[in-house]
């Protein structure tokens, strides 16, 4: 993806910005479409504030929506080689990619155990944790009340947004 200026972000129109941006949260145009309309931005971090304030508004079950869009990490879209761009990147960035066999049947039964308390993926930044830390969060996060995991799994979100974010948008001016 091309680097931008913000200057040139805040030119673009609603159906551009929502084209680039619109998997910043994963499958979910919808908070490309809602944060357009506070620009002008001024800078990367007051788009990245934007859309994370977007994602603290959600009532509870938007914010379980948002999260149910994630694909799970290892799980069968990537097995499948369906997962996006961004998150093939981020899982293999993580080594999920590479698992052994014991390692991706750990992690396909904790996600489903998490998915049925839950009732939405596991979430979390890949490319800021490698596979065991992964393995270590979603055992300790599967002991976590639903309201715990709904707000983790939001900060998450916003980290793994904020990182895709830095890759369309440069914060240099552009000479
Ligand atoms: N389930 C989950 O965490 N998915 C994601 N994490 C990440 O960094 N990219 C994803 O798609």
């Amino acid at each position: 993806m091309a680097s931008l200026t913000i200057a040139e972000v805040n030119k673009l129109d609603s159906e551009e910005f929502i084209e680039i941006f619109g998997n910043v949260v994963e499958n979910c145009k919808l908070a490309a479409a809602a944060v357009w309309s506070h620009k002008p931005f001024q800078d990367v971090d007051h788009l990245n504030q934007t859309i994370a304030d977007f994602l603290d508004a959600l009532p509870q079950k938007g914010k379980e929506g948002v999260l149910r869009c994630h694909p799970d990490l290892a799980g069968r879209l990537a097995q499948a080689g369906q997962l996006t761009a961004e998150s093939t990147q981020e899982q293999r960035s993580a080594g999920l990619d590479q698992l052994t066999q014991d390692e991706l049947s750990t992690l396909t039964d904790l996600n489903q155990q998490y998915k049925v308390k839950f009732g939405f993926p596991f979430v979390i930044c890949a490319r800021l944790n490698k596979k065991a830390a992964i393995l270590n969060g979603l055992t300790e996060r599967l002991k976590h009340s639903a309201e715990e995991e709904t707000l983790a799994g939001v900060e998450e979100v916003k980290k793994i947004c904020q990182l895709r974010i830095v890759d369309i948008v440069t914060s240099e001016a552009k000479l």
